[in-house]
């Protein structure tokens, strides 16, 4: 769906992206991950032409982004930014509206796109005529959101999108935005700085440094093959509750001996998270788990003895 091929962008004293590609399939999340400066946000910008590359070339199903101009580009892509880029001087109603308005859509479809979007991202309807300082940050965001959403466009680009919030409201929108049925119809990339948000939402992180990408792969194939130490640095003393947080009680099955669980035992599903499972253990009084039909027992001492053979030591 979005291909970048050996993106480059210099500017007379500093090259902020030097060869960049990666593909993004339809329907994917791809989030780019890395430290401040490290040209996350410049590669994202230059996807929707917002930022004209020095050389190499994006590519929209097929189709160079040269070949279409940056308005047009704009309707086919929602972009939503850290401050939520909100017209302050627009109500909320307005503000959601904008696209729409430029695509000419009669006043009755605008109203029920509006209407529904507001119930989708749980937005109390008396907020339409609101300006935007006069909402929380959530619910900024949450109108940006809607606003990148109104006509549908089927490619969403996402700068930091919750990097305004504090860390209990991020945590919270992130679990909304994951289960947004509409939301995981769409091809998105996502920039952010954040670890957890970036193994939380997405189907593959691409890691920056210093204007290069350094690795691109699932959560998964990051923590058990960092490419570099510097890739493994950036999950940091951290890197055991990542582990926990994307490794299911699937992947360590195969590290596990197959056993009776006994009666007692509590069922589970094989795609639960370490982390759920483990916390799970600790509330049950037999300390065992069950998962689906297969003849296993699972204590948390079976959980890290089979996480340790799962992950690697070191790059
Ligand atoms: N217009 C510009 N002129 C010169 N240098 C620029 C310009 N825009 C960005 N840069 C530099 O390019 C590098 C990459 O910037 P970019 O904004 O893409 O980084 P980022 O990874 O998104 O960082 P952050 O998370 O802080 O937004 C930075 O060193 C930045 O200073």
């Amino acid at each position: 769906m979005i291909n970048v091929r050996h993106l480059t962008k210099r500017y007379p004293n500093h090259t902020a992206v030097e060869d960049v590609s990666f593909a993004v399939r339809e329907q994917e999340t791809l989030v780019l991950l890395g430290t401040s400066g490290s040209g996350k946000t410049t590669t994202l910008k230059m996807i929707n032409r917002l930022i004209e590359p020095t050389s190499g070339t994006v590519e929209i199903n097929g189709i160079d982004t040269q070949q279409q101009a940056p308005h047009e580009l704009s309707r086919s892509i929602g972009y939503v930014v850290q401050e939520t880029g909100l017209f302050p001087h627009y109500t909320v109603g307005e503000n959601i509206a904008i696209v729409p308005r430029l695509l000419h859509w009669d006043k009755d479809r605008i109203r029920n796109r509006t209407h529904e979007l507001l119930a989708m991202l749980r937005l109390p309807e008396k907020q339409l005529n609101a300006y935007p300082d006069q909402l929380s940050g959530g619910q900024r965001q949450r109108v940006g959101l809607a606003r990148a959403l109104a006509a549908n466009p089927p490619i969403l680009l996402m700068d930091e999108p919750l990097g305004a919030l504090d860390p209990i409201t991020r945590a919270e929108i992130r679990q909304e935005f994951r289960n947004l049925d509409e939301l995981r119809r769409k091809t998105v990339v996502l920039v952010t700085h954040d670890v957890r948000e970036a193994l939380e939402l997405g189907d593959r992180v691409g890691v920056m440094d210093n204007g290069r990408l350094l690795q691109i792969g699932t959560p998964k194939e990051l923590l058990m093959q960092p490419a570099s130490a510097f890739v493994q640095r950036f999950f940091g003393d951290q890197v055991l509750a990542f582990q926990l947080q994307v490794f299911t009680l699937q992947d360590v099955m195969p590290y596990i001996l197959p056993e009776s669980p006994g009666p007692e035992a509590i069922d589970l599903q094989p795609d639960m998270s370490l982390n759920d499972a483990l916390t799970l253990l600790t509330k049950t009084e037999s300390g065992v788990l069950r998962v689906g039909d297969w003849p296993i027992r699972i204590r948390a001492v079976d959980i890290w003895s089979a996480l340790h053979q799962l992950v690697p030591k070191s790059p």
